[in-house]
């Protein structure tokens, strides 16, 4: 699919390419190891990069623990008892199948390849026919018949798109699973995995923290971690990588009562996402038509890339699947005693395995969906003062920068006026100083990493202890009291503006 985001101004739309460039170059986001020519899908976030995707991080947690009193959190490790992935599924159906075409020796997704095609009937206004081909897909895969698979992209002329030609391998299952060894010696050394997804660590932790914190059903147990996915197909930036962070919530209810959570988690989720500043018009529901081994219903939350509407969050009701298989391959009871009173038989509900609702978001799909929404290129100026003008128009809570102070010029007194603000504001948000080169420059400087605030430091301040406040966005300039600026801009760059949405 080719770009789609025109900016406000009606400036040419924003391509992936740009995007990329900008995170690079402004020490947002940078090739892993680069040095080495880099390691494909694996990415390092640079000085600002790491301050955005933190504040994501950070008004996730809040959004789901502090506004939530029965949602708590946990930091599990990455390596578990090789049994866990035993009993989540992974070890024998986390696969996808992939195809080889001979001649470019290129390598795809199976199922991608017939989606693109499925997606081209779409385009093509023959949605029936996108539809059977999705279906007859979802057949072929659900029993696992891989030469089926085969032979409906030959028949469908698929070809490479390197090559030209349908030269294909047969289909094979993939295991995206990295594994490594524990151990000292070869011979006691045994198999461990890097966790494919943050959930287990929860599942496997839920009657330590039910019992500890003496939650009631429902509650939830928050969790923010790294998880890997040997990726067959790893494109588009930081939307697949093969190192990934993921914001996991189960939310652990009653048998029965599991769609009523579900549907209200897909609001409380889909708010959020508006709330950190992404356009309701560029945010979408979009049902699963398959469903994965453990969920009666999973819907995702789609974000418009510039390659198209995609998915940042999945929400799944993911039945007792996980805990049961926990109970029964650990041999250790994962159940929960609720004493409520249940009305139909005016006993307690007692003993049962909980019912999960998970909500799971990308920090770096998220990351990426906020930059590119903040991306903006805008002409400004009238006749010969005419220019283009790049900012990033980031919600002021999760700015790198809440704001730069410029002393106008290296002397008189000005640069340590200017540093007297710094220190007087620093211990509330991210201030720092800009003293190199002239005021223009240092104004696009900030706006290219998306500080909402640029405080000036002049002759006048000297004399009245006053500053401009320069806005971002509408680049528009005020005179304040130093006195005021904590509570000026202190409110407008916390993180309490976002959440108070929720
Ligand atoms: N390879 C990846 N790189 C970055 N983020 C990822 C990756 N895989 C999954 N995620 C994030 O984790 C979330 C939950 O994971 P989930 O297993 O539901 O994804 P998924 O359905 O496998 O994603 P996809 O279909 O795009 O591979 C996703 O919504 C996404 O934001």
């Amino acid at each position: 699919m080719n770009a789609t985001t025109a900016s406000a101004t009606g400036a040419p739309a924003t391509s992936l390419q740009d995007i990329i460039a900008h995170a690079k170059e402004y020490g947002f986001v940078f090739p892993s190891s680069e040095i080495y020519d880099g390691l494909q899908a694996v990415y390092d976030y640079g000085q600002n990069g790491v301050e955005l995707k933190n504040n994501l991080k950070t008004v996730w947690w809040k959004a789901m623990t502090q506004l939530h009193d029965e949602v708590v959190g946990i930091d599990a490790a990455i390596f578990m008892h090789p049994l866990t992935w035993k009993a989540s599924g992974h070890v024998d159906s986390f696969n996808d199948p992939m195809i080889d075409n001979r001649d470019s020796k290129k390598r795809y997704r199976a199922d991608q390849l017939l989606e693109g095609k499925a997606e081209a009937y779409a385009n093509a206004g023959d949605e029936a026919r996108a539809q059977a081909l999705l279906n007859e897909m979802g057949r072929l895969l659900g029993e696992n018949d891989l030469d089926g698979v085969r032979n409906l992209i030959i028949a469908e002329g698929i070809k490479c798109p390197i090559s030209g030609t349908d030269n294909w391998t047969e289909v094979r299952q993939f295991n995206l699973m990295f594994s490594t060894q524990v151990g000292s010696v070869a011979e006691d050394a045994s198999t461990i995995y890097l966790r494919p997804e943050t959930a287990q660590g929860i599942f496997v932790n839920f009657l330590n923290v039910q019992k500890t914190g003496r939650m009631k059903v429902p509650f939830g147990i928050a969790q923010i971690g790294k998880a890997f996915r040997n990726e067959i197909v790893a494109r588009q930036f930081t939307f697949r990588m093969r190192e990934f962070e993921q914001m996991e919530m189960q939310y652990f209810v009653r048998p029965g009562t599991e769609m009523e959570w579900y549907n209200s988690w897909k609001q409380t989720r889909l708010a959020f996402h508006k709330a950190v500043g992404l356009p309701a018009e560029k945010l979408k529901y979009h049902d699963h038509e398959k469903l994965a081994h453990y969920a009666n219903a999973a819907v995702d939350i789609e974000y418009q890339f510039p390659f198209g509407f995609r998915e940042i969050e999945g929400i799944h009701s993911r039945t007792d699947f996980d805990l049961k298989a926990h109970q029964d391959l650990s041999k250790k009871k994962q159940q929960y005693f609720d004493n409520d009173i249940d009305p139909a038989t005016g006993k307690p509900y007692g003993n049962y395995i909980p019912y999960v609702v998970e909500t799971s978001v990308g920090a770096d799909r998220l990351f990426l969906a906020v930059f590119c929404n903040a991306f903006t290129k805008e002409t400004v100026g009238e006749g010969e003062q005419q220019k283009e003008r790049t900012y990033l128009k980031l919600h002021p809570a999760l700015a790198p920068v809440k704001a730069a102070v410029f002393p106008l010029v290296r002397k008189d007194g000005l640069p340590e006026k200017a540093e007297q603000i710094v220190k007087a504001l620093r211990s509330e948000f991210r201030v720092i100083m800009e003293e190199r080169d002239a005021i223009g420059k240092r104004y696009t400087r900030q706006d290219l990493i998306g500080t909402p605030f640029c405080i000036a430091v002049d002759y006048q301040t000297l004399e009245d202890d006053t500053v401009t406040i320069r806005h971002r966005n509408t680049m528009e300039q005020e005179r304040v009291p130093i006195s005021e600026l904590k509570a000026k801009i202190g409110y407008a760059v916390s993180m309490e503006r976002i959440l108070e949405q929720l």
